[in-house]
């Protein structure tokens, strides 16, 4: 369980951020909403450890964030920025095995198993046959999905991915949330997304933490996502929910979002 207490972000004299108390599961998959602006990346930025913040405590299972060693953290946290820094030079596959670098020790070799690791990772999202090729030089949603892989092969009980989905095409949207839902109910593995598409989070998420303004406008199990009212507010647009066509027999929702 994550839990933050008394957070305040403030930057350019204001507050971007600003929780009291929430607790986000880190055994779901929490997707997190809002509309631009309202402190998404700000927060996965606290919840990931890669900001702290003004005041108040970020806590991992009773451990202060502020508390881990780099290394530490990366053992328990993988994290995507939604802007991916470049990597001159590196091959795909260069790339995707700095994620096994949180478990090698100061002279660490290569094993067999790390390899391994990294094949697997590289064909659950689609990438192998990109291997040898120069990271930098894929279109942007191959190289999304590349990232995705190296963070798959750091193999942390918990993941952090910020717009993911943002380079990808509609097949791969797809691919990459029922990945990531997999992850989440065989292996146990804590995710937590941000999204802007409505769709996905009522087809994948099982949590939703929705901002609005810096501040939490609800939080909790993905069904509160299931009220016209509530998500035309937080979006500010007038949407309806209405029945998918081909879903009754699926677990997930059965209620498509619809900008009227
Ligand atoms: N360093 C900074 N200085 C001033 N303002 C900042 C800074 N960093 C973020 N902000 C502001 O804080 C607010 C929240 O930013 P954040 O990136 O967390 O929003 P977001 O919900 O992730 O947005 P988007 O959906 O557009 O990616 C924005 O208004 C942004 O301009």
């Amino acid at each position: 369980m994550f839990k933050l207490t008394n957070i305040r972000v403030n930057r350019g004299g204001r507050d971007i951020l600003s929780i009291d108390d929430l607790s986000i599961t880190s055994n779901g998959l929490t997707v997190v909403l809002g509309h631009n602006g309202s402190g998404k990346s700000t927060l996965v930025n606290l919840l990931s450890g890669q900001q702290s913040p003004d005041s108040g405590t970020v806590m991992l299972e009773n451990q202060a964030l502020s508390s881990l060693s780099p290394k530490k953290l990366a053992q328990q946290i993988a994290y995507l920025p939604q802007k991916l820094p470049d990597v001159a030079g590196f091959s795909v596959f260069e790339l995707i095995k700095l994620g096994r670098f949180p478990w090698r020790g100061t002279f660490g070799r290569w094993q067999a198993q790390d390899q391994a690791i990294v094949e697997q990772c590289m064909a659950q999202t689609n990438v192998s046959q990109f291997a040898d090729d120069i990271a930098d030089t894929l279109s942007g949603g191959e190289r999304q999905r590349a990232w995705v892989a190296m963070l798959l092969a750091q193999q942390s009980p918990v993941l952090i991915l910020d717009e993911p989905t943002s380079a990808l095409d509609i097949g791969h949207q797809y691919q990459l949330m029922a990945l990531l839902s997999e992850l989440n109910q065989q292996s146990g593995r804590g995710i937590i997304v941000i999204l802007h598409d409505l769709n996905l989070a009522l087809r994948y998420a099982t949590d939703v933490v929705a901002l609005s303004a810096g501040k939490v406008a609800f939080s909790g199990n993905v069904n509160l996502l299931n009220d016209e009212q509530r998500i035309s507010e937080l979006f500010k647009t007038e949407i309806a929910l209405v029945d998918h066509p081909r879903r009754e027999h699926s677990q997930s929702s059965k209620k498509i979002a619809v900008v009227c």
